[in-house]
């Protein structure tokens, strides 16, 4: 808040300096707490405060929960304790008044086992203080599935004027998202797959598009005859190694996917899984939380990330953000790619080029898979490349689980060849549950989430509905897939 006074500190991070800390509180999506504890610092973040934070912002505390020698001295500051006012953080989750809480610092440590909100909620196993807005949105997931589809009717004149495009179907877990579908029916007469079952000779004809939202519906040659007059395919999110792209070009049918909106998101998702597997998070969290504890040892370490080589491998958009985002860390940044990118680019970033892929494997400590799976990526990470890596280095996954040999990855991770993994993608998607890996404490995996946040995926939406009306318009497609 008050510390970067000079101008030149604040110009070389980009920060506002906020005079009042209300104002940061009102318009802030996070507020990280880094105060000393100090008797000004007491319980500065308290019920006020909080009410004065977004519903949707995220308290995060690494500062002090509790001060040994203020604990000890209890008798003599009996009305200090932290910088956050715990009680009323408990309040504000449950009531919603904000979003999430992550904790480095509670008071006291470890908070004791049970009853606690943090240990005893109905959804403590999940990683993360509870999270009012996680359950907000899962009961709308369940009030999404117990609505009736919106109706459609092919008899409608309005509906007639617009293009018919194919979805999978709507609401539940893999459909389209019920709060998509008002903008989505302004532009497209939508008809689901059990519409379209129900009535193919008569909207076999009529649909002129599909709507692929993440791999739904699946496209093969059958469908492709059934409908003469389909243009584009617009597929959610980056990655099309599920489309058969030679069959589809063969119907002369055009694709498109949404390679830019997610690019964000999965960068910082690539460094969210570095940061959780070199901090151990996971493994940090169960103890927190575990019933067992007593005690925080001071002999449990993970490794630095800040200072360390990150070597990523595709340095696509994605690529590019996570070395944009590595560059704050000040980590070396190696990066192998089929081109190379230009002078300015590196420089931008302080990345170095590595022709061979053995160089950045050599001697990267972090090792992050960014491209994408074609031919020539697929079990691009093999027994061979992880015993080029260092035996503490880390694979990180963000592409899709075929780049890597994943029975190689699982021998070397049992031979210590490597010292972790941290993979939002595998192969299958989810993992058999007494797959190896899944037993691994220095493996952390996340269900393929790169994109997935809500503005993320309001952004693809729009993007696909662009670039269907823009191939049944006989304009350039924005981000076709050419092949
Ligand atoms: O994996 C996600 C995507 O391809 O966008």
């Amino acid at each position: 808040m008050t510390i970067l006074k000079k101008e030149h500190e604040e110009q070389l991070v980009g920060a506002i300096c906020c005079e009042k800390i209300d104002s940061l509180l009102q318009q802030s999506d996070f507020v990280m707490v880094v105060v000393s504890l100090t008797p000004q610092t007491h319980k500065l973040i308290g019920k006020r405060e909080m009410e004065l934070m977004k519903p949707m912002a995220t308290l995060i505390n690494i500062s002090r929960g509790c001060c040994l020698q203020m604990a000890l001295k209890r008798h003599f500051y009996s009305n200090l304790g932290a910088v956050v006012d715990q009680e009323a953080l408990v309040r504000a989750l449950q009531a919603g008044v904000i979003r999430a809480a992550a904790l480095d610092v509670t008071y006291p440590e470890p908070l004791p086992r049970l009853p606690s909100v943090f240990s005893s909620q109905k959804h403590a196993h999940d990683s993360a203080v509870r999270v009012p807005g996680a359950l907000r949105e899962a009961q709308q997931a369940r009030r999404w599935q117990r609505l009736p589809p919106p109706g459609f009717h092919i008899l409608d004149m309005e509906d007639q004027e617009l293009p018919y495009v194919l979805i999978d179907c709507i609401g539940g877990k893999h459909g389209v998202y019920e709060d998509h579908v008002e903008f989505l029916k302004k532009h497209f007469c939508l008809i689901t797959m059990k519409e379209y079952l129900e009535n193919k000779k008569f909207l076999g004809e009529k649909i002129t598009a599909i709507y692929m939202w993440y791999h739904k519906p699946v496209i093969d040659e059958e469908l492709l005859q059934i409908l003469p007059n389909l243009k584009v395919v617009a597929n959610s999110g980056v990655g099309i190694d599920h489309l058969d792209l030679n069959l589809l070009s063969s119907f002369g049918v055009k694709v498109s996917n949404t390679p830019f909106v997610a690019s964000m998101d999965t960068a910082d998702l690539g460094m969210a899984l570095m940061l959780a597997s070199a901090r151990r998070l996971v493994e940090g969290y169960q103890m927190a939380v575990s019933p067992d504890t007593e005690y925080f040892p001071a002999d449990w370490l993970g490794v630095e990330v800040s200072g360390t080589t990150l070597g990523i491998i595709g340095m696509g958009t994605i690529g590019y953000k996570v070395a944009q985002r590595a560059k704050a860390f000040d980590m070396k940044i190696l990066y192998h790619n089929r081109n190379q990118r230009n002078k300015e680019e590196e420089s931008a970033v302080g990345a170095i080029y590595c022709k061979k892929i053995d160089d950045l494997l050599q001697q990267s400590d972090f090792v992050m898979l960014a491209v994408t799976l074609t031919p020539q990526t697929h079990k691009l990470i093999g027994k061979r490349e992880l015993e080029l890596m260092k035996p503490t280095a880390t694979l990180i996954n963000i592409s899709r689980g075929l780049v890597v040999d994943q029975d190689a990855l699982v021998e070397a991770l049992q031979n210590k060849v490597i010292k972790a993994a941290a993979l939002d993608v595998t192969y299958p998607e989810p993992l058999p549950r007494d797959h190896p890996l899944l037993k691994m404490k220095n493996v952390i995996i996340t269900p393929h989430i790169g994109s997935a946040t809500k503005e993320t995926r309001r952004l693809m939406m729009k993007n696909m509905t662009e670039s269907i009306e823009a191939a049944l318009t006989g304009l350039p497609i924005p981000n076709e897939v050419l092949l």
